[in-house]
Parts: structure tokens; sequence; C-alpha cells
């Protein structure tokens, strides 16, 4: 048997966002920095994005991440993520997924009652706390690189839906949100094709209307990613949200088509968006938690942690929180006759 790849995974979810973690088998990415690296793996590996998140390998709502050297001294590890349509610089699930699987395998030694680390993503190293007990990590917490508001409460024309109000924000991505009432949507799971066709078609409109490039990085452009946000219901929470992560081209005269998937938790890069929105209407303060419920009713805790700059925006620093689980290690291998080396999708579930 001879075999063109062969990948070890741990399979991984952050409060039920798939975020499977990729810990052997990856070629050599060069870079000197993790986001080289990306840039590296998006130009001469992309195929591994490809064999790992479309089917039978995987499936719409899946994210995946690879572990690398990381380049800065000060790192214990580097992580590359994976999503269907592009590679973030930054993703709450998939970091508290990447953390929960350095610890509880041993790849990054654990030490309890607290393990504290540091990740290199894409977008920067990022600081983290593991807390863990009896060799679990029982829920990660780490600081967000700055968020901000680009533009608050804007006009955006959504065809199918008619003129909606929406914040554009980065919190790791670029996100346009607005209320899901807008829509006449409720953002909870059994909603999520009715949730994915409206954010789908909401993202389109704001790339085309607000294009947005980050200050430091301009090739860190969107916004890629749309969120419907709604009132608590739990007294527990402060808000709901729920979060489209795109996975095929949308065409507004296929409006109906689903080219996105639910984020199955609450999305961290999204929370730390909304924090930063809330931050801007003077609706939350520095140091005050906000406990934001997906679209399974589980929760990531945001929190602002001081304010900054980012080029001319006003931002926070944000801290976020959420639980990781292990359910599997696989072992994935592509056959060098197997005639869908990059797999494939079908229009059923992949619009
Ligand atoms: O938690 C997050 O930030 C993300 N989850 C999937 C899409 C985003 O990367």
């Amino acid at each position: 048997m001879r075999m063109q790849r062969m990948i070890t995974a741990v399979e991984a979810h952050a409060e039920g966002e798939g975020g499977r973690v990729i810990t052997g088998g990856m070629p050599v990415l060069k870079g000197n920095s993790v986001f080289e690296k990306m840039r590296y793996m998006q130009d001469h590996h992309d195929d591994i994005r490809l064999l790992m998140l479309r089917e039978p390998r995987g499936n719409p709502a899946l994210c995946c991440n690879a572990i690398v050297p990381p380049c800065d001294p000060s790192a214990d590890a580097g992580f590359i993520i994976m999503e269907q349509t592009e590679y973030p610089p930054m993703s709450g699930s998939n970091a508290i997924c990447v953390a929960t699987v350095l610890l509880e395998t041993g790849i990054v030694a654990m030490v309890e009652p607290v393990t504290m680390l540091r990740l290199e993503a894409p977008a920067g190293v990022i600081e983290v706390k593991a807390t863990c007990k009896d060799g679990k990590v029982e829920r990660v917490e780490f600081m967000n690189v700055p968020a901000f508001a680009a533009h608050i409460g804007v006009p955006l024309d959504v065809p199918g839906f008619g003129t909606v109000e929406v914040d554009i924000a980065w919190g790791g991505m670029w996100f346009v949100i607005a209320e899901a009432a807008q829509f006449g949507i409720d953002p909870r799971a059994k909603n999520g094709g009715a949730v994915v066709r409206a954010i789908e078609a909401m993202r389109d409109a704001a790339v085309k209307m607000y294009p947005m490039a980050h200050p430091d990085n301009p090739d860190l452009a969107g916004p890629t990613i749309g969120q419907l946000t709604a009132p608590a219901t739990d007294p527990a929470t402060h808000g709901r949200s729920a979060v489209s992560v795109s996975s095929g081209v949308f065409d507004p005269s296929k409006p109906e088509a689903l080219t996105g998937a639910l984020d199955r938790s609450p999305c961290g890069t999204g929370t730390c968006a909304k924090l930063a929105v809330l931050h801007a209407k003077g609706l939350l303060a520095v140091g005050e938690d906000y406990v934001n419920a997906g679209p399974l009713g589980t929760t990531f805790t945001g929190r602002i942690e001081g304010v900054t700059k980012v080029g001319p925006y006003d931002a926070i620093i944000p801290s976020l929180s959420g639980r990781g689980w292990i359910y599997g290690v696989s072992q994935w291998m592509l056959d060098p006759a197997d005639p869908f080396p990059d797999g494939f999708t079908v229009g059923d579930i992949w619009g």
C-alpha cells in the first residue's frame, strides 16, 4: 500500500464546533512567522485543507488546524487554521480545540490546576490560560488580538431582505453583524438553513459595499463572515448569536443555495467582534463579562480587558473562554489512485 498522504488528527470540538487538529503528517512549511507558514501552505499545500475539510473526510461545518513549529521564540506551539473558504488569522473555537489537544495529548506539558501557554496563530502570539483537572482541560481562556468596530449602524441593502442596519467589526476575522429580528429569524440551530441564507446574502452585500482591510495587514481583507444577534433568553447569558462560516461561493441569483454552515459554537472571534461593537456603542465597559450563547445554547464568555488603538480605530483587548473536548483520533490517508485528491462537494449539503 502506498500513501500519498498519511495524516494523523485528533478530533475535537469547542462548545459544539468541530476543530480537527492535525498532529502528524504535515509537510515542512517555510516561513519566518506562522503567518508566513500559513501563506506558504495556501500557495503550496492547499490540497491538505481541501482533503481534510471536504467529503469524504470532512463536512461543511468542520474546521481544521495544523500544529506547526512556532517561529516566535516565546511560543510553545504554532497553529494554522483552515476553514472551508479561507485561512483565518485567528479563531476562538479552533484556539480552544488546539490548546485542549496540545495539553491532553502531552504535546505541551499540562500543569494542574492551571497551565499557561503561548500559541503562535497567524494573527500573532496569544496568551492562553488552561484550567486543568485530572488530565482534562476544563476551560481555555485566551487573550485575543485587539478587536474594533469599523462601521456602526450603517445601512446595507441585502437582496431579498431589503435595507438592514449592520455593524462591521474585526475580532480576529472581519464580521458583518446585524440584529436577527431585522430578518425575521430566530438564530437557533433549528432555523440553521434560514440563518445561513440570510447571513451569506448579507456578507456578500457587505463585502461589496463595505470592503475592509486590517490596518496592520492589508492582506487581512473582508468581511469574510457574518453574524446575526438576538437578545438573551437565558438569564445566565447576555446575548445570543449565530454565525455562518462560508462553505461555497454565494450566487445572488441562487439565494436558496446553502453556501455556508452555522458555527455550532457561539464563535469566539464573533463574540470578540460583538464586544467591540457593544463597547463602541457605550453598552459594555472594560472589566465586564459578556456571556454569549450560540445556536446550540452553549456559551463563550468574553471580557474587555483593556483598550488600545489599531491604526485609526479605537480597539478593545478582549479575552475569551470556553470548553473543548476530544472525541477521537484518526489516521487519514490518500491513495495516489483516489480520484478525489482534493475531496469533493455535492450540492445537496454544499450549495
Ligand atoms: O470561534 C471562532 O472564532 C470560529 N469558529 C468557526 C469560525 C470561527 O473561526
